[in-house]
């Protein structure tokens, strides 16, 4: 049975230099205001994340991490420099293509789970793909619900789930469409310290095990130590960046949830 990435998903383990890169930022720069209301958001930040990386990315308030967050998603545009998402460049795009980009390629997990609440944990989870015409991939869909711990809760209303519960619905949504990076703004900040806890440890083994790449603005350096990479900003500038080994096989992989995928 495998037990590490490298067995189960050779070339696509976390912290990986020989995976392909999923997300590219080359020299983004983004200003707010004008005169003496100018404020430098972003100052020629380039970053690239390799497909299986879960980046925390981390700073001060007002360092820029949400404005980057948003250029590398597409939802906010550089006053100048580039973001590639597997390769294509976002600047090209229209918005009809930008719009394309992120409903299929991407997914978007926030504080606020931002659950339907008349619909079913399922019925929330498969909403995107209906909206997109897309049925799920029966051997993804299966390893996101088995990963996440949520299969006897999917017949419930988010009313009737836990903050936690509700989250990882939230986070099975996101990762529903198989995206090519998951983007997470402070995914555990309205989560009790065991739900957090429990919600990164699965986002890693996501990562590790399913070769799903995030990459999550945290202000908690707890929340940071389940990623592998924390990319760390000040005044709009990256003044560190660590890649962390973890040990393979810390998590281990379930090998039901990673047959057939990938
Ligand atoms: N729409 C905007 N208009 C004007 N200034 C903005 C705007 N958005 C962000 N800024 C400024 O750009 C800088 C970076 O903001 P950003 O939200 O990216 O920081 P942050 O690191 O995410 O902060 P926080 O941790 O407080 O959320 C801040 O000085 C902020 O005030």
């Amino acid at each position: 049975m495998p037990t590490s990435t490298e067995s189960a998903y050779p070339g696509l383990s976390g912290a990986d230099a020989a995976s392909p890169t999923v997300v590219e930022a080359r020299m983004l720069c983004k200003v707010y205001g004008t005169g003496g209301a100018r404020v430098t958001a972003l100052d020629h930040v380039s970053l690239a994340v390799s497909r299986g990386q879960f980046v925390a990315v981390m700073g001060p308030s007002g360092s820029g991490k949400s404005t980057l967050l948003h250029c590398l998603a597409g939802l906010d545009t550089p006053d100048a420099g580039s973001v590639f998402i597997a390769g294509e460049d976002l600047a090209g795009m229209s918005d009809r293509q930008l719009t394309a980009v992120r409903r299929d390629r991407l997914g978007f997990v926030f504080q606020a789970f931002n659950l339907l609440p008349q619909l079913t944990a399922e019925e929330n989870i498969l909403l995107p793909l209906r909206l997109a015409h897309r049925k799920p991939e029966q051997d993804w869909y299966d390893a996101v619900i088995d990963s996440l711990g949520i299969g006897d809760r999917l017949g419930h209303r988010p009313s009737e789930l836990s903050g936690g519960q509700q989250q990882r619905v939230a986070v099975a949504r996101a990762l529903v469409g198989r995206p090519e990076v998951v983007f997470a703004d402070e995914p555990t900040g309205a989560l009790d310290s065991a739900s957090a806890a429990s919600l990164l440890e699965t986002l890693a083994r996501m990562c590790e095990v399913l070769g799903q790449t995030v990459v999550m603005v945290t202000h908690d350096e707890n929340a940071a130590e389940a990623t592998n990479r924390i990319v760390r900003l000040r005044d709009g500038r990256i003044v560190g960046d660590d890649v962390l080994a973890r040990p393979t096989g810390q998590h281990a992989a379930p090998a039901a949830a990673v047959q057939g995928v990938r």
